[in-house]
């Protein structure tokens, strides 16, 4: 086999992580191939669109701690690129005062001392205009928050990772993997072999595992990603300070509504439910669920009263759920030079940098700089079906 067809570590799919896995190997000079089925760029997966949520404030402290050196890590990337990836805007979180989830939320701000106001009824509309605080809500600011340039920051840590003399193959998919001592990936191009491999496949991940003999408790949703025009444009603006936000369990949905300032699309605002219907990947656009979007209607009738209740621009995406919404990164259970990053269950985007780290870390068998214990498999247990 031609040395072109062998690497030190093969990583597949060049989402978000599977990009920072491999520019994390590159830069600790490992010979490594990123490999992608779709021609890059594309929109096909969880990774694409033009924004993010990048924020501190979480339920767990875990996530809260990691985000620290995350940042440091999104910032090195832009020095090192000389592109700006990140803007501050903060990140305004409502609940129902005295639920659980807006209550972890606070105090896992105030116990990190993460810099953060705590806004009442009297004082919420001077600093956050055209919105109706729900009776009952507490509202809450990370002041560290911001919005990520998903796109830009995607093709900037390719370009990063290829730069450091990585290889990255688009339009190869990869149809078999022969896991032992050395892994061999077949794909529609060719074979290849590596000391180790990296299964980053988002919403394909179970297809990936099928052939190492595991499966993992993962659901794929498919998300409308709804914009809403501004009835007077600049409301809502980024350049307004207008903040990102983020809604706990309310009386209306179990799970969060979201949103961005308008900032990508001029005079539409980015506002979504963080829940959709179960799709097939590859059946993506076949899922034409819209009960979601009837939840953001009312919402955003009552309480953004600056929005047009009517979305303008729909987009899709897709969620990889686990069942407790944590993340999985983990060596395979016999082959432990296959690791896997799975299940980033619609927050890992802001994670990348160190879900690189980790990866990279697991993948040439050293200690990981974090406890994966939240991101272990075992925490599934009788849920994680294995044919081994
Ligand atoms: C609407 C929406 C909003 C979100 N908002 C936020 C947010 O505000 N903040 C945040 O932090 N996160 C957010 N997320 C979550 C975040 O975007 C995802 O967690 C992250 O993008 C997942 O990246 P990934 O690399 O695991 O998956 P993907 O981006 O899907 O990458 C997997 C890649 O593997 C490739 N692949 C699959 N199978 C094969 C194969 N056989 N051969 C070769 N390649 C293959 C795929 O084509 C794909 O490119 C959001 C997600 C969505 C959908
Ligand atoms: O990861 C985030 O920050 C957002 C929060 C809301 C749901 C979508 N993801």
């Amino acid at each position: 086999m031609s040395t072109e067809r062998e690497y030190e570590c093969i990583v597949i799919g060049a989402g978000v992580q599977g990009s920072f896995t491999a520019y994390q190997l590159a830069q600790r000079n490992k010979k490594t191939l990123l490999l992608e089925q779709f021609v890059l760029p594309h929109s096909r997966g969880s990774s694409h669109g033009q924004t993010r949520i990048i924020r501190k404030a979480y339920e767990q402290d875990f996530y809260t701690h990691i985000m620290e050196e995350c940042y440091e890590l999104w910032a090195q990337l832009e020095r090192e690129a000389g592109v700006k990836l990140y803007r501050q805007t903060g990140l305004l979180v409502m609940g129902p005062e005295n639920s659980q989830s807006y209550q972890l939320f606070k105090d896992t701000l105030q116990r990190n001392k993460v810099p953060m106001v705590i806004l009442n009824r009297d004082n919420f509309s001077q600093h956050i205009p055209h919105v109706n605080l729900a009776e009952g809500d507490g509202a809450v600011v990370d002041i560290t928050a911001g919005v990520l340039y998903a796109d830009r920051a995607l093709k900037t840590v390719q370009g990063q990772f290829q730069k450091l003399g990585g290889v990255i193959r688009d339009k190869e998919k990869v149809t078999d993997i022969k896991p032992g001592p050395v892994v061999t990936v077949s794909t529609s191009a060719g074979v290849y072999r590596a000391k180790s491999v990296v299964i980053t496949a988002g919403p394909w991940a179970n297809r990936l595992l099928a052939h190492t003999g595991l499966q993992l408790p993962l659901k794929v949703v498919k998300i409308n990603v709804c914009y809403w025009r501004e009835k007077v444009p600049g409301s809502y603006n980024v350049k307004q300070r207008f903040p990102c936000f983020l809604l706990t369990e309310g009386k209306e949905s179990k799970m969060h509504i979201y949103g961005l300032p308008s900032n990508e699309y001029p005079g539409l605002v980015k506002i979504c439910y963080h829940a959709g219907a179960e799709t097939d990947p590859d059946q993506r656009d076949r899922q034409t669920d819209r009960s979601d979007i009837d939840i953001l209607q009312r919402y955003i009738g009552r309480c953004l009263p600056g929005l047009i209740p009517e979305p303008a621009v729909v987009e899709s995406c897709m969620y990889t759920l686990t069942p407790d919404h944590h993340f999985v990164l983990d060596c395979h259970p016999v082959y432990s030079n296959i690791v896997f990053g799975a299940g980033f269950s619609g927050h890992g985007f802001k994670f990348g940098p160190i879900i690189g780290k980790l990866l990279c870390e697991l993948s040439l068998g050293e200690v990981p700089s974090y406890d994966l214990s939240p991101f272990r498999i075992r925490r599934f247990q009788a849920k994680t079906k294995s044919a081994l």
